[in-house]
């Protein structure tokens, strides 16, 4: 498969960039110190991975569920939604896009510091990037992954994927995922103005009243009762996000939290509401209008615009529901401000302020759909 690595994965060689050795603007010192002095660093967005194309679809879907015990069935259901798009992901542009933007964000305020992009399941492969920043010298890699969320999906196993990567080049750089950011002011200013986009494109009548409902992604009840350090925390950081995003548009309104695009086999309890149910209930309570905002992601991709734009919003049309789907964070400003908040905490040392760390031994869970229904 082709390598679409090369653009975005700079391989500059730092003996050959002198600015790469003064981690500052002009040379000034920083008014914290930089980490280690001399120490080259760089930051790596670390995704999910998508498809290119028809061919990739099966061995994509392969990649994610080896071991897990998601039903054929399910595979070939979730193969017909990529097919529906011509077998891309948008996850890719949406990643490249993020890396450019982070870029030019870095280049604007002075940090000079390589980015590279890295996926867990297809190309570009995170051990491939890993490489890149082995023979490129890079000593130490800040990992921000593009999941804002506790969970052993959202975090762990994005260090699961460093890990990996590291062994497979035997070693490279040092590793150090940046925090989980669900409650970091530039993650919900952007999802926030998402959210009073979406409730303005709502007809005036029901600006007032629309059922706001943020959704996240499912997963399995076993792996939220582990989640975080007292277990459960992928619950509580979307409810706190979802409360603060809200709270920035409409502040006090009610909200519901839901769930979207459930996996594994039936036999394994999910978290629910499912997001379809609760629009009938909704409309059952006699509910006229919603806005869906997804914040449990940080970009639209393929189960934003499958499972939302397609499949939520025809059961809101079959209901008779006037419905609007709001945005996710993407590239917005303050979003991509964010990351360079995070990272430059991160590399002046001390207490941090932004994001939430998960400890060492957490979100650790023994994968519940791998045993045989
Ligand atoms: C918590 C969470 C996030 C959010 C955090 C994060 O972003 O990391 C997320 C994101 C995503 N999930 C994605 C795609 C898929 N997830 C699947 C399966 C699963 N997801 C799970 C959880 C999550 N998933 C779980 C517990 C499974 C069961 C298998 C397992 O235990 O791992 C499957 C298999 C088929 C199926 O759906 O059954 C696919 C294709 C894409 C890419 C979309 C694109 O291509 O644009 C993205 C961003
Ligand atoms: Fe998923």
């Amino acid at each position: 498969m082709p390598r679409a690595t090369v653009d975005l994965n700079p391989g500059q060689r730092p003996d050959e960039d002198p600015s790469l050795a003064v981690r500052n603007n002009g040379g000034t010192p920083p008014a914290a110190a930089p980490s280690p002095a001399g120490r080259r660093e760089a930051l790596l967005v670390l995704s999910f991975g998508g498809p290119r194309g028809h061919d990739d679809v099966m061995p994509f879907l392969e990649n994610v569920t080896r071991g897990r015990g998601v039903p054929r069935e399910r595979l070939l259901d979730v193969a017909e939604h990529y097919h529906h798009f011509g077998g891309v992901s948008p996850i890719n542009e949406q990643n490249e896009a993020l890396v450019a933007a982070i870029r030019a964000d870095l280049a604007a305020s002075g940090v000079d510091l390589p980015v590279y992009w890295g996926n867990r399941n297809w190309d570009p492969y995170v051990e491939d990037v890993w490489q890149q920043m082995t023979d490129d010298g890079i000593e130490h890699a800040y990992v921000l992954a593009t999941s804002a969320y506790a969970s052993y999906s959202g975090c762990r196993q994005y260090h699961e994927d460093v890990a990996r990567a590291r062994i497979a080049t035997g070693g490279g750089p040092t590793a150090e995922k940046l925090p989980h950011y669900f409650d970091s002011p530039g993650f919900v200013r952007a999802n926030a103005d998402a959210l009073a986009a979406a409730l303005a494109q709502l007809p005036e009548e029901h600006r007032g009243t629309a059922r706001l409902v943020a959704t996240a992604h499912s997963i399995p009840d076993a792996m939220a009762a582990v989640a975080g350090p007292e277990g459960h925390a992928y619950e509580d950081e979307l409810t706190a996000a979802a409360r603060a995003v809200v709270d920035a548009v409409a502040p006090g309104r009610e909200f519901d939290l839901v769930w979207q695009s459930r996996s594994g086999p039936p036999s394994v309890p999910w978290l629910e509401p499912d997001v379809n149910d609760h629009l009938r209930a909704l409309h059952e309570n006699g509910e006229t209008a919603v806005v869906l905002f997804p914040v449990g992601f940080v970009s639209d991709h393929l189960e934003v615009i499958w499972d939302l734009d397609n499949e939520a919003k025809e059961t809101a049309e079959e209901l008779g529901l006037a419905f609007v789907r709001g945005g996710t964070a993407g590239t917005h400003p303050a979003f991509v401000a964010m990351v360079r908040e995070l990272l430059q905490e991160r590399r002046a040392g001390g207490e941090p302020r932004l994001g939430t760390n998960c400890p060492a031994a957490c979100c650790h869970v023994a994968r519940p759909a791998a045993r045989p229904a």
